[in-house]
């Protein structure tokens, strides 16, 4: 019989995989375990389905990503018959009962174990249960040199389904549990508050690892950490930062405490809200392989976050501000995205649209004839300035940054193949009065692992001026749209919490102004559906998160 070990060391690998990239993910996870066992850890916990990367999507319906995830993780089992370090990792497996969300625990160069994921998810920006098969029964803890480790996967522990309770009984020491838990504002307080009243329940420590990186519109953040049998925090791994931490747990009578592990500080909100936000849009861009992205850069605040997003996440150099005046464009505007490239240290080019516009009204003049000058002709700004940036991007294969905040995005507020041009929107799932104090936070500190440069990178009066589409003259967005704070309220009554109209007028909300708001919310379902994907940070994203029909007459009159 195996001696039980008095003390184990588990290093948990909190890195960024990319989805598809089989190779690439075995080739971290080895250079991880070998860190890891320089480190002198015994065992390495890895997170959910990390071979394939999180979530893979309908990639699980190809036989071909099968076999490949399926050799990696047999190649990596083999790994472990160097005699160092075991390792539970992630991966996708095609079995009898069907295809599962798994992990394959391995030791001296064979699979020990096999556990599947039993409550698969299927909410908010969850779709698990269309492409896998939940795990027929809940398997006991696995015999990892004399200790027994339990492995729920994720949602195994939010919910009330008793996994961490059974395996507990039937014999479980220590819990590991990898995760895919994608960024919402404060989710850490969730997730801690989730392994807390497991821990009550099944008496176990628990080690959550968690990934990191931006996928499409998800953020993972990190944030890996373990709740000891005495509910207290055990340690505590860095939020948006890659790392493999070894920590040590010793037996004490029954338990497992852990005596070493990191004790990370965890951002602030407008920090973490912004990390995440130049995390989504530096792995959005590396990962689909831009050299360099270019943004219509207005001396607007929206613009201006946007650049410095884009300087924070990729450098100076990869950042291309274009000014594209046209004759309400204002000497301020100038002035201020000249200012704000300054500070960025971005390159700034200044591309007029007189010619253009002028070009496609002259090409209209005899059709539009006798018709009111209106929206048309403001939209062929936009559009003449959209298709200037898809040139740039065409010419240097630079992806073009769209800058439309949430509440720009909740109703309308913006044009179809003009502002909304783009590949990727850092500030998509951010309302206006957030951009704001994003902005503010920005110009006073730098976040870590930050490539731009410290001081006031939004110039004071962007930040003060009246926010104006510049369209025609003297135009304020107010002139169309409630004010921020009153529409971005609204907006969040009706987006995130799903009320109705009623109890939004009783916050004090006048009920013509709301049930406008909610009837442009619903008409402009048909914009957001041709929108460009951008970061998810709030618990209901326009997005996987909320799948309104585009064709919808459903208004909520009480
Ligand atoms: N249900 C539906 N399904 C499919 N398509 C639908 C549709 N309803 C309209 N459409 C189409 O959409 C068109 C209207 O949309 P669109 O062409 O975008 O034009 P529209 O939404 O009418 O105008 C753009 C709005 O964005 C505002 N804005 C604010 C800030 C900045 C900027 C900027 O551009 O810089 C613009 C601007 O003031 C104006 O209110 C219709 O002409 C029609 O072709
Ligand atoms: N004169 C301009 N030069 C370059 N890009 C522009 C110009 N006007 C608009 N754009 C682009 O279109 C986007 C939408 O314009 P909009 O005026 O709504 O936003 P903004 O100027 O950034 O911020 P704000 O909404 O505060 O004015 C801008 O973010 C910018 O990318
Ligand atoms: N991948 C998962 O199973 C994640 C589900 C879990 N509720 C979370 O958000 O963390």
């Amino acid at each position: 019989m195996t001696k039980k070990p008095d003390i184990l060391r588990i290093a948990v690998a909190q890195l960024n995989p990319t989805v598809g990239d089989v190779a690439g993910n075995l080739a971290k996870a080895r250079e991880a375990r070998a860190d890891a066992a320089r480190q002198g850890a015994d065992l390495v916990l890895y997170t959910e389905l990390f071979l394939a990367g999180y979530p893979p999507e309908d990639l699980v319906l190809k036989p071909a990503f099968l076999k490949a995830c399926e050799r990696a993780a047999q190649d990596f089992a083999a790994d472990t018959a160097d005699g160092g370090p075991g390792v539970i990792i992630g991966t996708p497996l095609k079995r009898k009962s069907g295809t599962h969300n798994s992990i394959v625990f391995a030791d001296g160069g064979k699979i020990i174990a096999e556990r599947y994921k039993l409550d698969l998810p299927n909410y908010g920006e969850f779709d698990e249960k269309r492409v896998f098969q939940a795990g027929p029964e809940i398997q006991g803890p696995v015999n990892f040199r004399g200790v027994r480790i339990g492995v729920p996967i994720c949602e195994d522990i939010w919910g009330d389904v008793g996994i961490c309770e059974t395996l507990a009984e039937s014999g479980a020491e220590i819990l590991l549990v990898p995760n895919g838990s994608p960024y919402y504002r404060a989710k850490i307080d969730v997730r801690h508050q989730v392994v807390i009243r497991q821990v009550i329940e099944c008496g176990l420590p628990i080690i959550y690892a968690n990934q990191l990186g931006g996928q499409d519109e998800l953020i993972f953040d990190g944030a890996s950490f373990a709740i000891g049998a005495d509910k207290t925090l055990a340690f505590q791994m860095s939020q948006f930062e890659d790392a493999v931490d070894v920590t040590t747990w010793n037996r004490q009578g029954d338990h497992w405490v852990c005596s070493q592990g990191p004790m990370s500080k965890i951002p602030e909100r407008e920090e973490a809200d912004y990390r995440a936000c130049m995390l989504g849009l530096r792995d959005y861009v590396n990962k689909n392989g831009f050299k360099n992205v270019v943004l219509g850069l207005s001396g607007g605040i929206d613009s201006a976050i946007c650049a410095a997003l884009a300087v924070d996440a990729l450098g100076e150099e990869r950042l291309r501000a274009v000014m594209m005046p046209y004759r309400y464009t204002s000497k301020d505007s100038l002035k201020d995205a000249e200012d704000c490239a300054r500070a960025l240290g971005c390159r700034y080019d200044i591309v007029p649209i007189f010619e253009p516009v002028e070009g496609f009204l002259h090409a209209l003049t005899q059709m539009f004839e006798g018709t009111k000058e209106g929206i048309t002709e403001e939209n062929l700004q936009s559009r003449a300035r959209g298709t200037i940036l898809m040139a740039i991007s065409n010419k240097f294969g630079s992806m073009v940054v769209t800058t439309g905040n949430k509440s720009e995005m909740s109703v309308g507020y913006a044009t179809l193949y003009g502002d909304m041009n783009g590949g990727f929107n850092p500030i998509k799932d951010l309302y206006k009065m957030q951009v704001y104090a994003l902005s503010r936070w920005r110009n006073s500190r730098v976040p870590p692992g930050a490539l731009g440069p410290s001081g006031e990178v939004i110039p004071k009066n962007i930040i003060d001026k009246a926010p104006s589409a510049e369209l025609r003259e003297n135009q304020t967005d107010q002139d169309s749209l409630p004010p921020y704070p009153v529409l971005d309220d609204i907006l969040e009554c009706l987006v995130e919490n799903e009320m109705g109209v009623d109890d939004i007028v009783a916050r004090g909300h006048d009920r013509a102004t709301v049930t406008r708001i909610e009837h442009l919310l619903y008409i402009a379902e048909y914009k957001r559906r041709q929108a460009a994907p951008g970061v998810k940070i709030t618990r209901k994203n326009f997005g996987r998160d909320r799948r309104y029909p585009i064709t919808n007459r459903f208004r909520d009159r009480g």
